[in-house]
């Protein structure tokens, strides 16, 4: 039984200006009519192909944002596809949305599948994997390390994102590389919508991050983009009806995997886009992040900075990201440096006790936000019961005694300094995070 009365998501034809990089992006879901604009940075002359090809994959993969006003059990598209790209789409709609099924109990989403007039793949995609890479900046730890990495690589990459804000312009200021951005206005009747009720949930953001971030390599002949998605970023919150619930999966590796598919399959466009940094743990990618003190006054990986309205400053200290990014650091930074970066000393605070406990697998599930496994957590943990800095914090003391013997015995054991698991990584840039 659908809990729903819309019938259709479908897209109407998208526009592009080459004048003005201005990609408009229609949608209709039954009779209510969205536009989403994203103003690519501009270049003379005509775009390639490829750009528009990757330009059609944005427009259904942005479709997510629409899609979720009503959840219709009927998505149709007239661009052909071929099976690879038929396979991103159905996963964006599915697996993409699974948090936002889950939340709203609807279970119909995790089955949809995308309809759409078949089409052969692209017979000899292009490598671009010679080309200077494009390295997509969100304004937390993570990014900067690629980006350092692929500096000291001698890669010379370009920093890139979507709607800089301060955080991510101070990113780019403290790198002293001139970057890239691109402007994306999601249609302001959705946050109409949204205030008059309409269900609404979390969407795959990175699959719409990464097309713009592709699509900008393409028009600016750039090579590779370079994410920076974890190893623990594919692991699932919980498991609902049988089905994954990921927060994070378009930050996993199935999602990345699907993605180069479809990129080669309806664009051309060989080795196009990977992680760097999905053989490493989140804790593993803190420690790297240490050696550079350069962005201490700017970096932020609280989200709560990057909302479109009402951002925080920078780290807001009482979310469960906050939590784990102060907890994954600090065994590899003195505690004046990581107090000064926070703003606060979170683990100086027995508020912070409960979602500490959540961390650690002591309480509930993963929370639903961009944390490491648990036992990231309780390996970072075990760092610090055992440093003199850190031993006698008030919340270093009580989670400690929390922990159960068995826990410690895994983390002893633990692979989390150890890179490994499926990954995109081409060999050229392997050795970039070993050093
Ligand atoms: C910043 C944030 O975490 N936002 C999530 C939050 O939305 P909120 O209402 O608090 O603030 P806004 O982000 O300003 O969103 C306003 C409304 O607009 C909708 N919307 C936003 C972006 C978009 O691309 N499409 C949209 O429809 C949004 O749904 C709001 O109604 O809660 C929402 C509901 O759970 C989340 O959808 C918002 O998440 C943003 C899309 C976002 O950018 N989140 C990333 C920080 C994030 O969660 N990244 C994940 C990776 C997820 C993935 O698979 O890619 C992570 O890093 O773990
Ligand atoms: N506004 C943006 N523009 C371009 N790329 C972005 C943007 N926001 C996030 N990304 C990219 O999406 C991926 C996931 O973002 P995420 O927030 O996890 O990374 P981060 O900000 O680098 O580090 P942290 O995990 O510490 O927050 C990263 O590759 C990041 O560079």
């Amino acid at each position: 039984m659908l809990e729903t009365s819309f019938r259709r998501l479908s897209f109407p034809a998208l526009t592009f200006d080459p004048a003005t990089g201005v990609a408009t992006l229609p949608y209709a879901l039954d009779g209510l009519d969205f536009a989403e604009t994203i103003t690519f940075p501009t270049v003379d002359g005509e775009p390639p192909a490829a750009f528009h090809r990757v330009l059609e994959l944005l427009h259904l993969v942005a479709g997510v944002s629409y899609f979720k006003v009503g959840a219709p059990p009927e998505i149709t598209t007239t661009t052909p596809l071929s099976p690879p790209a038929a396979a991103l789409l159905d996963a964006v709609y599915t697996k993409g949305m699974a948090e936002y099924a889950y939340r709203n109990d609807l279970p119909h989403v995790l089955s949809l599948r995308v309809s759409a007039p078949a089409a052969e793949p692209v017979a000899s995609p292009v490598s671009v994997a010679g080309r200077r890479p494009l390295s997509p900046v969100g304004g937390g730890k993570d990014s900067i390390v690629t980006l350092e990495a692929l500096r000291r690589g001698g890669l010379d990459p370009v920093p890139f994102a979507i709607n800089p804000n301060w955080v991510i312009q101070s990113v780019f200021a403290a790198s002293g590389l001139a970057p890239l951005a691109a402007r994306r206005k999601i249609d302001p009747k959705l946050f109409e919508l949204n205030a008059a009720g309409a269900l609404n949930g979390h969407i795959p953001v990175t699959a719409v991050n990464s097309l713009i971030a592709v699509a900008t390599a393409v028009l600016h002949g750039l090579g590779p983009v370079v994410m920076s998605n974890e190893r623990s970023a594919s692991d699932p919150n919980l498991v609902w009806n049988g089905h994954e619930i990921n927060h994070q999966w378009s930050k996993g590796v199935e999602a990345e995997g699907l993605l180069r598919g479809a990129l080669a399959a309806h664009a051309g466009l060989a080795d196009a886009y990977f992680s760097l940094l999905r053989p490493l743990s989140e804790l593993h990618i803190a420690r790297l992040f240490a050696a550079h003190t350069a962005y201490d006054e700017v970096v932020t990986s609280c989200n709560a900075a990057f909302k479109l309205r009402d951002a925080s400053a920078r780290w807001c200290g009482h979310c469960p990201k906050c939590r784990f990014v102060f907890l994954a650091m600090a065994p590899f930074m003195p505690r004046a440096r990581l107090v000064a970066i926070f703003g606060a000393d979170l683990l100086a605070d027995e508020t912070q006790i409960p979602g500490y406990k959540e961390l650690l697998g002591l309480d509930g599930h993963k929370p639903f936000e961009c944390v490491g496994e648990v036992e990231e957590s309780v390996v970072a943990l075990s760092l610090l019961r055992d440093s003199a800095e850190w031993a006698g914090a008030p919340v270093v003391a009580e989670l400690a005694a929390a922990v159960p013997g068995a826990a410690w015995a895994a983390a002893a054991g633990s692979d989390v300094f150890t890179p490994g698991g499926p990954h995109y990584v081409p060999a050229a840039f392997a050795e970039l995070v070993r050093a």
